[in-house]
């Protein structure tokens, strides 16, 4: 069970300002000595909170691996293609969105997502869809050529009461199993927090959760290798229950 500690967050509070601190930089190679397996970060294509050069700065800096989460655009898979991150995660994005309200819709936009892939593939990159933990997503995703995917937990994680706080963890439950009987690398994240991260840990075959906005958050009071280390441990407690 690896955590990919999303450091998007830090840069946000950093672009609210122009200033140059919180350095992300900073916060990438701190995550790594509190535990963190990988760095996930997101490269909008508005810019809201990593730029470029962050990418450029931390993809040589890093003693784990980056991942570089972005939408399919030609000039996002240029960039990737640039820096080569050892994985990149293909996401949706809407400009006027909050954070990402969904996953990527593979089986709608088939040949796009499946010449992205290979694209990236052909780079020598490990490609990761963001997917909603549907059997039908999972299927494309595998056929599109994804070695991994990652499972957005949003709804889980915004579920208005326990009952359907347990319907959405069934359907990620699911979707984990399909996706393992896939033959594919399966992920999961968005909107995990502290009280919240537990069930989805215990899963079985879930390889990786990548979690920022709640750890930023919390390093406000515990600081940020504390907030980090106190993720890790509930994660790791969670998957050997
Ligand atoms: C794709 C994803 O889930 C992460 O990028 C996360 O959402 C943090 O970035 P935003 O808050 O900008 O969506
Ligand atoms: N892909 C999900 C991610 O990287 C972190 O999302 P969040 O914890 O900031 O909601």
């Amino acid at each position: 069970m690896e955590l990919g500690v999303n450091i998007d967050h830090v840069a946000t509070l950093r672009q609210q300002r122009l200033t140059s601190y919180p350095d992300p930089l900073q916060a990438a190679l701190r995550a790594e000595e509190a535990g963190a397996d990988l760095i996930t970060l997101h490269l909008r294509e508005d810019r809201r909170h990593i730029q470029d050069a962050d990418v450029r700065a931390i993809r040589p800096a890093l003693r784990t691996r980056m991942n570089l989460e972005c939408a399919i655009t030609p000039d996002m898979l240029a960039i990737a293609c640039d820096i080569r991150p050892q994985d990149v995660c293909l996401v949706p994005e809407n400009r006027r969105e909050l954070t990402t309200e969904g996953g990527l819709d593979v089986l709608g936009r088939y040949d796009e997502v499946a010449a992205a892939v290979a694209r990236l593939h052909d780079a020598g990159i490990r490609v990761s869809l963001f997917i909603d933990p549907e059997a039908g997503q999972i299927a494309a995703a595998a056929r599109a050529g994804a070695r991994v995917i990652e499972l957005h937990t949003g709804a889980y994680a915004d579920a208005a009461d326990a009952g359907a706080r347990a319907a959405q963890l069934e359907r990620v439950r699911a979707a984990v199993a399909v996706g393992v009987g896939e033959g594919l690398r399966v992920n999961a994240g968005h909107g995990l927090h502290y009280d919240n991260v537990g069930p989805v840990a215990a899963l079985p075959g879930i390889a990786e959760l990548n979690i920022g906005h709640a750890i930023v958050a919390q390093a406000v009071f515990d600081g940020w290798e504390p907030a980090i280390r106190r993720m890790k441990a509930l994660m790791i407690q969670a998957s050997r229950s």
